[in-house]
């Protein structure tokens, strides 16, 4: 699409003089001191073009998003025998909550809130260290993005384990259940680890391509999980504000607490945002508004 970098530079500008950027993610100190009002925006289309504006450079931890790649690698490890310990429905609730597990007996309602997310960590630990899982999810984005310099932010991690009195609670309320298998600080030493993944938006586009099955990518999923993580995406990638997200973009997308959203247009584009300022569900304000106008501007939603 030709008009793609004069619109993404009247986004970036939109942006800008939004009166609103939201907060910043205050649990994670780290995260904390980041300034919200940042923005960045990278499309990659399917004839291989990658078009950005704003703060293109600027690496961040793309924190929940990695969830979608976690996923994606545990589908290849354990297949559908995953969907016997995390569910598909939306959950309507924070991305931390904890009320539904205990109604559910330990069985997290969907794979892209924390609670499924450390499940989907744990079935990464068979069989390995935390080292060696992480190590297989940083081949698997670098590999997606083609990419070898994606590195994890090891302050970051650490300062989310410092303050990640939640996860652990989750951990240890699903380890009761029996659906975690390794020891919670194992899971939660990989999953913060996974989530201080660092990319800018170029390489988090481009981490993206599998999931819009764009021509001539590294194909790291077959084409029916493709399908069956956008509908995911969906229906949970943006917690209790799911809904919000499909009425206002219409793209499967994913967001992280890091300011970052990875949304997905089916064979056209793989699109990632950043700004860190968060709105009411945390997630990315100037983000999921940013997308908003791109789904109006290209017409690319997927619901017409
Ligand atoms: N929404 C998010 O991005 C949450 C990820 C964050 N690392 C956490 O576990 O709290």
């Amino acid at each position: 699409m030709t008009m793609l970098g004069p619109i993404l530079a009247q986004i970036a500008e939109e942006m800008a003089a939004l009166p609103e950027s939201g907060v910043s993610a205050d649990y994670i100190l780290e995260l904390a001191r980041i300034d919200p009002d940042q923005f960045a925006i990278a499309v990659v289309t399917a004839d291989g073009q990658t078009f950005t504006a704003g703060l293109s450079d600027t690496a961040f931890t793309i924190q929940s998003v990695s969830k979608v790649f976690a996923l994606a690698l545990s589908l290849g490890h354990v297949g559908d025998a995953l969907w016997q310990r995390v569910g598909v429905e939306p959950s309507g609730q924070r991305f931390d909550s904890i009320l539904q597990l205990e109604q559910e007996r330990g069985r997290p309602r969907n794979p892209f809130i924390n609670a499924g997310a450390i499940v989907v960590t744990d079935t990464l630990l068979d069989g390995c260290v935390p080292r060696e899982a992480l190590g297989g999810m940083l081949r698997f984005v670098r590999e997606a993005a083609e990419d070898d310099s994606i590195l994890i932010d090891p302050a970051v991690a650490k300062s989310e384990i410092a303050t990640g009195a939640r996860n652990f609670a989750l951990a240890h309320y699903m380890k009761s259940h029996g659906n975690l298998v390794h020891a919670p600080e194992l899971v939660l030493g990989t999953y913060f680890h996974q989530c201080a993944i660092e990319m800018n938006v170029v390489q988090l586009a481009r981490a993206g391509r599998f999931l819009a099955s764009l021509p001539d990518v590294p194909q790291l999923v077959s084409p029916e999980r493709v399908r069956r993580i956008n509908a995911l995406m969906v229906t949970c990638g943006h917690y209790d504000g799911s809904g919000d997200f499909a009425f206002r973009v219409g793209l499967p997308g994913k967001s992280g607490v890091g300011g970052g959203i990875l949304a997905i247009a089916p064979g056209r584009a793989s699109i990632a945002v950043w700004s860190p300022g968060l709105n009411v569900y945390g997630n990315s304000l100037r983000g999921t508004v940013a997308l908003e106008r791109l789904a109006a501007l290209t017409g690319w939603s997927v619901f017409g």
